[in-house]
């Protein structure tokens, strides 16, 4: 097949993959706090702090109307969601704990989909 051909088919099994990987994000026990944005109203400072709010329903709402490119881009978007917890949440908090246990439950995903 041709490169172009190749990398259509590698675009179309990195979109693939950003399906099966957010169904299981979504799916997973600690996602609560990252399924819908959060609401700014109701937590003091967050739209403040938090430049680039982002969610699983976000994603999923972007992955719907083909706005990410490949797997790279998309994975982009799932750090930003861990990233701004990180930055919001204690550690040691409920929220900030699941951050932590979402984030690495993705990383070891993605790279077991990759390698
Ligand atoms: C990710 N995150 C979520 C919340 C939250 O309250 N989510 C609604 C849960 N029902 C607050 C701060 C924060 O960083």
């Amino acid at each position: 097949c041709t490169k172009k051909a190749k990398m259509a088919k590698d675009n179309t099994n990195g979109l693939a993959m950003c399906r099966v990987l957010l169904a299981e994000l979504e799916a997973h026990q600690d996602a609560w706090p990252f399924l819908t944005p959060v609401n700014h109203k109701a937590v003091p400072g967050y739209r403040k702090v938090i430049k680039k709010p982002m969610d699983f329903s976000t994603i999923r709402e972007k992955l719907a109307n083909n706005q990410y490119l490949n797997l790279e881009t998309f994975i982009i978007d799932v750090n930003l969601v861990f990233d701004n917890c990180e930055k919001f949440n204690e550690d040691d908090s409920e929220i900030g704990r699941a951050g932590h246990n979402m984030r690495r439950f993705f990383d070891e995903r993605w790279t077991e989909l990759l390698m």
